[in-house]
């Protein structure tokens, strides 16, 4: 553990040099890991497990695509890629990654194959904190754990292939075992995480529906959507519009945010600039706090995973969200977007 001091705050933090790969694969080594799910997170964090020397193998449905995708990422059927219950059987540490509404449906099947000592292991807060909605309640005498990366899988293995890594979040819900804790931590190291930070798994679930649904995704296409509409409605072009809105943000400004932090990206930018953000972020923080405050009173009263819950489990969902999503592509501010994409310079 290393003691680092986050903006004043102290706080307790794993990082790969005090606990190095060498050590997580030593604390791993009898262990047979077993990857339930191959969508996204399952996928990043198997193949990177893999290639850290980790034992792994996947559990899918066969005939699926992503049975075939699996296989196509050099998993062997029979040997490494197993039908759900095999894999469940074999593993000792059951990585629990199929969809969060997935989870529920698969629940009755995966429970048998949790014996004594197995360790049960997820990449988020949701089945257990809102147990009363998805009947996870798993066996007393197993490990129950956390590493919940902070980002996509897909960019877990593109950071990994880098030799960089996404930061994790890590938390034990059920310490049955003893090992518990170097088994959550070896995992969270042998997946690629940055650093590892301690959560528990109501607090991850908390932080992780509220991100997403607010600043990481759903608030900053509002606001991309508002000052387009603004723009557009002031008779600026659709190149005018998403370049002054998104382009220049994700190619050129957030780099820089992400490299140094707000206040130099500010300093990288014409004083007329700095004078006119400086005095403008703070309305746009009252405006938007009531809305953030509303969004994380719905995720803590479980109303936000009871609607997730409950449209999963119409039969025509995945339809509907693939409209909601061609909706989204096809609006003008996206569509300006793709035209921009294909003009960048060395496309
Ligand atoms: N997507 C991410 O990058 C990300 C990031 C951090 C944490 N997580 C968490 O990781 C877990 C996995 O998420 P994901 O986005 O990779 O999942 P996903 O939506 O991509 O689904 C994963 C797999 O579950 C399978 N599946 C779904 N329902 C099933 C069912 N009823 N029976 C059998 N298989 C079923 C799908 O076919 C797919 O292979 C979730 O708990 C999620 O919240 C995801
Ligand atoms: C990648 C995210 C948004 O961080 C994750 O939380 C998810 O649910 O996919
Ligand atoms: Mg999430
Ligand atoms: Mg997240």
């Amino acid at each position: 553990m290393a003691t680092i001091n986050f903006g004043g705050v102290l706080e307790e933090v794993v990082t790969r040099e005090e606990f190095p790969m060498e050590k997580a694969r030593e604390v791993l080594k009898n262990e047979t890991i077993a990857i339930i799910g191959y969508g996204v997170q399952g996928p990043g964090q198997a193949l990177n497990l893999k290639d850290n020397g980790f034992n792994v193998i996947i559990g899918q449905r066969k005939n699926s695509k992503t049975w075939d995708k699996a296989v196509a990422d050099g998993w062997v059927p029979g040997e490494t890629l197993f039908e759900i219950e095999e894999a469940a059987q074999k593993g000792t540490i059951i990585q629990y990654l199929l969809s969060d509404a997935g989870q529920i449906t698969l629940w009755p099947t995966l429970k048998p194959f949790l014996t004594k000592g197995k360790a049960l292991y997820f990449s988020h807060g949701f089945g257990i904190t809102y147990k009363d909605q998805t009947n996870i309640i798993p066996p007393a005498d197993v490990d129950v754990i956390l590493v919940a990366p902070k980002g996509s899988g897909t960019s877990l293995r593109r950071l990994f292939l880098a030799g960089q890594g996404l930061n994790s979040s890590y938390a034990i819900f059920q310490d049955a075992t003893g090992r518990a804790k170097e088994r959550v931590i070896a995992l969270g190291i042998g997946v690629g995480s940055g650093y590892l930070f301690e959560t528990d798994f109501k607090k991850e679930v908390f932080s992780d529906l509220t991100g997403e649904r607010g600043s990481l995704m759903g608030a900053i296409q509002g606001i991309f959507a508002a000052q387009y509409q603004t723009l557009r409605s002031n008779g600026h072009s659709p190149s005018e519009a998403f370049n002054e809105t998104v382009e220049e943000l994700t190619q050129s400004l957030m780099p820089l945010v992400a490299e140094n932090g707000m206040d130099w990206m500010y300093a990288n930018c014409s004083t007329t600039a700095q004078r006119g953000a400086l005095d403008w972020w703070k309305k746009f923080k009252d405006a938007t706090q009531p809305v953030f405050d509303e969004l994380y009173a719905s995720v803590a009263a479980g109303k936000e995973a009871a609607r997730s819950i409950n449209l999963n489990s119409q039969a025509d969902y995945r339809e509907k969200l693939n409209a909601e999503l061609e909706e989204l592509r096809n609006s003008e501010m996206w569509q300006a977007g793709a035209a921009v994409r294909k003009l960048r310079p060395g496309k």
